[in-house]
């Protein structure tokens, strides 16, 4: 059935927000200009490239090094140096032109990314001190700071290299320098690296927040709803349906969170929101398809659940204890909001 879904149910929608604290405005607009205009001119962004750094991916896997103290962190490289590993191992230099503009430094250098998947990859290791991890191993040992990052820089590799033709005419589209786009030759066509939007939304019913498991989850991991959204339809009218659909509850209200780029299993735009629903009509009507369990958490066993390590290990024929994503998850971000403004009604 087809809901509509009036604005007035976002609580506020002239939310303000704090975006970047005391980050210098001028240098931001400066920054944000320059990427602009190497994503415009090919000329200028090859230039800038010889003089780039360059976030190494193997297979979609980025270069990560661990310090001393056994941290990880990015492995950014000098442009001139990845040629010189690609001279090393007996490739051509021009394979660095392959790389797609990812950012630009608090240095204000370009930052790009690049996948050697065609070089051996132990010999890029063992040159490079470092080693090529899975993202979703990256993202527990990374920084959270790291996260957005190396995430967009394996997405837009990704893009490109599944979407190598035009969908129209089924040849080959041509990139721009940056990678920010791929043109058809012939008709023209010009093809964006595009998100999926998805809606991710904490349900609570005033006093308890429900969570919920999928079975290909990892044992124990609960998480919040969530759902792509159908054509054409609205953040709030997908929640809705979402939510309706996955534990059969109509949503009352519904508050904006923030939002995410998630790159499994391939781009997804995360918007997160809460949302409620009457404490009178809170019964669970689970989709057995789509999940394997939902339940009401009190605030207590919320805690209890932000407080675990992923994949915990519990004595040997213990039930497994609930988790909830780990930080650099949006539904993370949801769980821990909620239980904050929990505590402080
Ligand atoms: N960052 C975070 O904290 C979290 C992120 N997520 C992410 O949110 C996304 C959506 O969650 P999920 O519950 O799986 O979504 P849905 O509840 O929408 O269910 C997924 C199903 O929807 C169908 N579908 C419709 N449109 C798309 C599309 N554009 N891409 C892929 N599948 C589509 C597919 O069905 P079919 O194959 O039958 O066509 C798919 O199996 C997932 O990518 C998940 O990784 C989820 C929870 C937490
Ligand atoms: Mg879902």
């Amino acid at each position: 059935m087809v809901m509509h879904c009036c604005s007035s149910m976002v609580r506020s929608p002239f939310r303000s927000l704090q975006l970047f604290g005391s980050r210098d405005c001028s240098s931001y607009v400066s920054r944000m200009r320059y990427l602009m205009r190497l994503k415009e001119d090919d000329e200028a962004c090859r230039t800038a490239l010889q003089s780039g750094n360059v976030l190494l991916y193997h297979k979609l896997e980025p270069l990560l090094t661990q310090t001393q103290k056994g941290m990880y962190h990015l492995h950014m490289l000098q442009a001139t140096d990845v040629k010189g590993i690609l001279g090393k191992l007996g490739k051509d230099e021009q394979l660095l032109n392959t790389s797609v503009l990812i950012g630009c430094s608090d240095n204000d250098a370009a930052q790009f990314s690049l996948d050697v998947g065609s070089l051996e990859k132990a010999a890029v290791e063992e040159m490079c001190g470092g080693v090529f991890v899975d993202l979703r191993k990256a993202f527990f040992l990374l920084k959270e700071k790291d996260t957005p990052l190396v995430t967009k820089g394996q997405a837009l590799l990704r893009w490109h290299q599944t979407h190598a033709y035009c969908s129209a005419t089924g040849e080959p589209t041509q990139r721009n320098q940056a990678g920010s786009q791929r043109v058809s030759p012939t008709n023209g066509a010009t093809y964006y690296p595009q998100m999926a939007p998805v809606v991710i939304v904490l349900v609570s019913d005033g006093k308890r927040c429900l969570l919920a498991r999928q079975s290909t989850f990892p044992e124990g991991m609960y998480s919040a709803l969530a759902g792509f959204c159908d054509m054409g339809e609205t953040i709030e009218e997908t929640l809705r349906r979402e939510v309706a659909e996955e534990v059969g509850l109509e949503v009352e209200s519904l508050q904006y969170s923030s939002s995410q780029h998630w790159p499994f299993p391939q781009s997804s735009f995360m918007v997160a929101c809460h949302a409620t629903v009457s404490s009178d009509n809170a019964e669970v009507n689970l989709n057995g398809v789509e999940l394997e369990d939902a339940r009401w958490f009190t605030l207590e066993e919320t805690e209890d659940a932000l407080k675990k390590k992923a994949f915990p290990q519990g004595a040997k024929g213990e039930p497994t204890a609930i988790w909830v994503p780990p930080r650099y998850a949006i539904a993370n971000k949801l769980i821990r909001e909620w239980a904050i403004q929990q505590k402080k009604s």
